[in-house]
């Protein structure tokens, strides 16, 4: 495995007040999204779409649901399940959806295949969760998360100031994020990466956990509910199809069973 690096992922603002559908920014955004998607399965957007009060609220609202005592975690838990959950988390989720779906249709009109982007859309699905990760006790290693790639679509991170977040390149270095308020992290998955014949990249990550801090993450996945298809456009002799069509859930669930068992499932579930 390979070593730290000092190097930065790249960085691409996302702020909505430049960035209209076929203005001269958008397209040179989109551009970068493409490239930044295709170097290193990941950037990071800023995003002032999501003010610093909301960002503020979500994390102390996570940090007092994890902070409960366990039973009155369960009736909460059961209470925000039957109530939909706070405003709170209601409005960032829908925030970090609509950076999203603008993501996903600056990678469609840039690899010229806009014309799929609505029924696409509107067969994604979203899904928010709140993540802790605890600082590692004395005899503990490390409390953080193992090395994977993301088995959906999209993935959207949110996080509070603690770092730990770390993103394997396609030369197998390890940067680490140094989160910031407004600063988000875009990480392609699997769905996307077949979706795009490969030419996208699903890359790895990790949470590693050194410090004396508590991390909470917030993370906006989505998935496609249906079938992931690469566009024909995307197809020709030099890119020949390396995926073929399949149920995003049940990539899924072949994940959670047989897939565990592989580095890349997704080269078992549907590759040619
Ligand atoms: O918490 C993080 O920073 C990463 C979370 C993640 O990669 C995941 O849940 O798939
Ligand atoms: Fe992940």
């Amino acid at each position: 495995m390979g070593s730290l690096t000092k190097s930065k992922l790249p960085i691409i603002d996302l702020s909505q007040e430049k960035l209209k559908p076929g203005t001269g920014s958008w397209l040179s955004a989109a551009n970068d999204v493409r490239k930044a998607l295709e170097e290193y399965g990941c950037f990071v957007a800023l995003y002032n779409e999501v003010s610093l009060e909301t960002h503020d609220a979500m994390f102390s609202l996570a940090k007092d649901l994890y902070d409960l005592p366990m039973e009155s975690k369960m009736r909460l838990i059961k209470f925000l399940y039957n109530c939909l959950p706070s405003e709170t988390a209601l409005l960032l989720s829908k925030k970090l959806a609509a950076l999203g779906d603008m993501v996903l249709q600056m990678v469609f009109e840039n690899y010229g295949v806009e014309r799929y982007y609505d029924t696409q859309i509107e067969a994604l699905a979203y899904l928010t969760r709140f993540i802790k990760y605890r600082t590692p006790m004395n005899n503990e290693y490390n409390t953080g998360l193992r090395p994977h790639t993301d088995k959906g679509f999209l993935t959207i991170l949110d996080q509070n100031r603690v770092k730990g977040l770390e993103i394997e390149t396609k030369d197998g270095e390890w940067i680490t994020f140094d989160p910031s308020p407004s600063a988000f992290v875009v990480v392609a998955g699997d769905g996307l990466m077949a979706w795009s014949n490969g030419r996208i990249h699903s890359p790895f990550h990790q949470v590693t956990m050194r410090g004396t801090e508590d991390k909470y993450t917030i993370a906006l996945f989505s998935f496609m509910s249906g079938m992931v298809e690469t566009p024909e456009e995307l197809v020709d002799n030099q890119h020949p199809l390396q995926f073929k069509p399949f149920n995003h859930y049940g990539y899924l669930r072949y994940c959670g069973a047989e897939g565990m068992k592989y580095k890349h499932p997704i080269q078992f579930y549907c590759g040619v």
